[in-house]
């Protein structure tokens, strides 16, 4: 997708006014330069007179339809990132959780920052290179008046440096189109530098490794292509120049003497060739940010192709059915596929059927499949066989979004929201303090309007802080994932003995991934997994 494209599809209007006001702009000023050119070989002061009114006249035109031109396109193309911004964000939102998994943080991350920044800079200057390329045409006008012979030439010029630069433009691009490959990996290890940097501090050796090894080879590569691919684009611009400059030179110097050329024509050669550097200059200057904006486009387009392939069905969904009776997996089995096909896991297929009320504890050893089983049943992920059945009504893509609304889910890797988002109860703030002082962390956080006043904890407050927006969301079904893990023993006590049989008294059903064998006898049954089968109910 060309950065044109890019703009058009936001708005074909806007860029039609544009490009319109930006040719008037361009041509005026192209006009403005012949005006000057027959000025001065002109001795006449009643025309001089009437050439003043006209260079007045042309100014303002060129003046203001510049300006209309520059805001234009100043409001569309910062229209255009923000809506490219919002829809990639919403995409990814969209999209299957397992696909988004495979496709991996990094790559999204690279995307939404640095591909957006880069469509960014270049759309920043597409109302300056509009005015430039419409001046540049305004003067191949005045030239093609001044003697279609030399407007041949400049137009043959033109061609054989387009033809001569096209590879070293095309070399260019490839060699940036691979420092952007780099940039996922740099990605990939700016997440370690972030996500890892106590582990990296702690041991000099693994972070010397880590540096050499990993982070500075692909930063090496990155920098290698695009020193290399800039250098094309320099050299290009030189050519360019070089090619401009014959030119000028041949108009100059050779061409009176191939044909008869008086002086006003020649002087209005050489002030518009003049005048055509500057903004030549720079549209072949900003050659290397618009190509990267079109290599940027190329991934976000990708990214968003790849998202849609996997896009889920969105609709509002209606209020979950608190009073659901039966929760049913009938044959439910998913694949985790890798690249190497004998290391993948294989979860079920399921039978399972859970009522309503129920405390079940999921548990078995590690990488038993009883995360993934969580995500099956919360409608995370979709079963690659077999279907779910909420009160016998199966649950297919219509329904998905309104399914999911029936859990409160704590991960263990939950997300903390500093804000209680999506909430609408009037006496949030109330409920929200009645629940800290249950979850013991009324001291340490208020909740003023919505929002937490800290959300800076110990690991095991944070992770009581998830139970605050899981009773606030008051849903129907409960499912923590390890989430006593990290709490000391009173309140891992408190959580088995108290907690979770208060959700059982409100009606609510609750499935608990535990390790903690001791508090086994608390649940109404519990599914063993091995190896991602159910071994016992
Ligand atoms: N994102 C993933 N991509 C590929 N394979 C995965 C992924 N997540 C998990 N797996 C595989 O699925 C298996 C089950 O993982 P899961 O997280 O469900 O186990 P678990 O029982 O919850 O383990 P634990 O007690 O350690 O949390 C693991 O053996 C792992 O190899």
């Amino acid at each position: 997708m060309s950065l044109v494209v890019f703009l058009l599809r936001s708005s074909w209007w806007m860029v039609a006014i544009a490009v319109l006001t930006g040719f008037l702009s361009g041509g005026s000023t192209a006009s403005l330069i012949a005006l000057i050119s027959r000025s001065l070989t002109q001795e006449n002061a009643r025309s001089l007179a009437a050439f003043a009114w006209i260079f007045g006249g042309l100014a303002l035109v060129a003046l203001v339809t510049s300006v209309i031109s520059q805001m234009m396109l100043i409001q569309l193309a910062q229209q255009a990132v923000f809506q490219l911004r919002l829809s990639l964000s919403r995409q990814i939102l969209a999209s299957e959780l397992a696909h988004l998994e495979k496709l991996g943080a990094p790559r999204l991350l690279a995307t939404l920052t640095d591909d957006v920044q880069a469509v960014t800079d270049a759309v920043r200057l597409v109302p300056f290179l509009c005015i430039d390329l419409a001046t540049v045409a305004g003067c191949l006008v005045y030239i093609t008046w001044l003697s279609w012979q030399v407007f041949f030439l400049v137009v043959g010029v033109t061609i054989a440096a387009l033809s001569s630069c096209g590879w070293l433009l095309r070399q260019g691009r490839q060699l940036l189109a691979r420092a952007r490959e780099e940039q996922d990996h740099l990605f990939q290890h700016f997440r370690t530098v972030t996500e890892g940097t106590k582990e990296l501090k702690l041991h000099y050796w693994r972070r010397q490794a880590f540096l050499q090894e990993d982070l500075q080879p692909t930063a090496a590569a990155f920098r290698h292509y695009s020193v290399r691919g800039l250098m094309m684009f320099a050299i290009t611009a030189s050519w360019g120049k070089l090619i401009f400059f014959f030119a000028v030179g041949f108009v100059l110097f050779a061409l009176p003497k191939i044909m008869t050329l008086n002086p006003q024509t020649i002087s209005g050669y050489v002030l518009t060739f003049t005048y055509l550097m500057l903004p030549m200059d720079r549209l072949v200057s900003q050659l290397p940010t618009i190509s990267r904006a079109g290599i940027a486009l190329g991934k976000i387009e990708a990214l968003g192709l790849s998202l849609a392939t996997r896009s889920e069905v969105l609709a509002v969904p209606a209020p979950p059915n608190q009073n659901w009776q039966t929760l049913t997996l009938k044959g439910v089995a998913y694949t985790y596929q890798t690249d190497q096909d004998d290391a993948c896991f294989v979860l079920g297929p399921i039978d399972l059927t859970l009522q309503h009320g129920e405390i079940i504890f999921i548990v078995g050893g590690n990488g038993s499949g009883k995360s993934t089983l969580a995500k099956l049943i919360t409608g995370l992920y979709q079963p690659e066989s077999g279907e779910i059945y909420l009160d016998g009504q199966v649950i297919d893509a219509e329904r998905q979004e309104w399914y999911r609304q029936h859990f409160a889910v704590v991960f263990a890797d939950f997300y903390l929201f500093d804000r209680l988002l999506g909430l609408d109860q009037t006496d949030l703030d109330a409920q929200a303090q009645l629940y800290l002082q249950r979850l013991r962390l009324d001291r340490k956080v208020k909740v003023l309007n919505g929002k937490l006043s800290t959300t800076a904890l110990s690991q095991g407050q944070r992770k009581r802080l998830t139970l605050l927006t899981a009773y606030l969301e008051n849903r129907p079904i409960y499912v923590f994932d390890e989430w006593a893990a990290d709490q000391d023993p009173s309140f891992k006590d408190l959580f088995y003995t108290e907690f979770l049989p208060q959700l059982q008294k409100q009606g609510k059903t609750v499935l608990v991934v535990s390790h903690d064998d001791q508090y086994f006898h608390l649940c109404d049954r519990a599914l063993k997994l091995n190896y991602g089968q159910i071994e016992s109910h």
